[in-house]
């Protein structure tokens, strides 16, 4: 799905020669330390941001070549969900995972509201549609994005960060959603995440970029990175971060 891709912002280069691929139904994590390129990463492979130099492409389409109608299906055929991607405040729950099907459908309204009503619901908040996002915890502000970002019957689902700021418990509900998701509804993820926690209960498979060789430094079932590898960026991060959760969740 990557190609030999190169990637970065004015003159520098945060991605070197980075080629990855992404299998239907798997749950991919992107994992590595602050600042080597996750984020970049993503934008690249949702159209964000143009490479340097590879391709990127989605269902056999390349995302930065593909113009017109072959753009569209590639845009409605991936939802997103950002960190910061926050939902309108000013909006209901159910206002905003109507957006997509207004600006993207031409649907009746009565039927887009049906599906927004549905996606709401396979995110467990049925009974919230009314409600402003201000009025909501955390955690389902996140589901609501989420929500949102599936509006379109996306087959994958990027998101950046999604457990970010919240407490353990909501984080391994969030990890539960996007599990019943991938395994109910044969939906691919690819997720950004610095929650060990998060990763072991979902990833099918991880890849971890490393600043210092600006790409892939491993790849492959989370546990036995963790267990058997022996590339000391990758024994440094399993173990500085299972040491980082550890103080984090003992002082919360
Ligand atoms: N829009 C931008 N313009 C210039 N530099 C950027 C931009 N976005 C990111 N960078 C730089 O690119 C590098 C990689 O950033 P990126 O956000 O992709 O890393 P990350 O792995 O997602 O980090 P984190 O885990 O801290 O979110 C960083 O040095 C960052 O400062």
């Amino acid at each position: 799905m990557v190609r030999d891709l190169r990637a970065g912002y004015g003159d520098a280069v945060i991605l070197e020669d980075v080629s990855l691929d992404v299998f239907p139904g798997e749950i991919l994590v992107l994992l590595g330390g602050s600042g080597c390129g996750k984020s970049t990463l993503l934008k690249q492979m949702i159209g964000l941001e143009t490479p340097m130099r590879g391709q990127v492409f989605i269902e056999g389409s390349d995302v930065h070549a593909a113009a017109g109608e072959e753009r569209m299906r590639i845009l409605h055929s991936f939802g997103v969900s950002y960190q910061t991607g926050a939902l309108f405040g000013s909006l209901s729950l159910l206002e905003n995972v109507l957006l997509p099907l207004e600006e993207c459908t031409d649907l009746p309204k009565p039927l887009r509201e049906k599906i927004a009503r549905m996606k709401l619901a396979q995110v467990g908040l049925d009974g919230f549609e009314h409600h402003a996002t201000s009025e909501l915890s955390g955690g389902m502000v996140k589901r609501a994005a989420i929500a949102r970002a599936m509006a379109l019957d996306p087959r994958i689902l990027f998101l950046d960060e999604p457990s970010a700021g919240l407490d353990p418990v909501t984080s391994a509900e969030l990890d539960e959603l996007i599990l019943g998701l991938a395994r109910g509804m044969d939906m691919t993820f690819v997720i950004v995440t610095h929650e060990l926690a998060s990763v072991f209960a979902i990833a099918d498979r991880v890849i971890m970029l490393d600043k210092g060789k600006r790409g892939i430094v491993a790849q492959g079932d989370p546990r036995e990175l963790r267990d058997t590898a022996t590339d000391p960026v990758v024994v440094d991060f399993f173990h500085r971060h299972a040491r980082h959760e550890r103080q984090h969740y003992s002082s919360t």
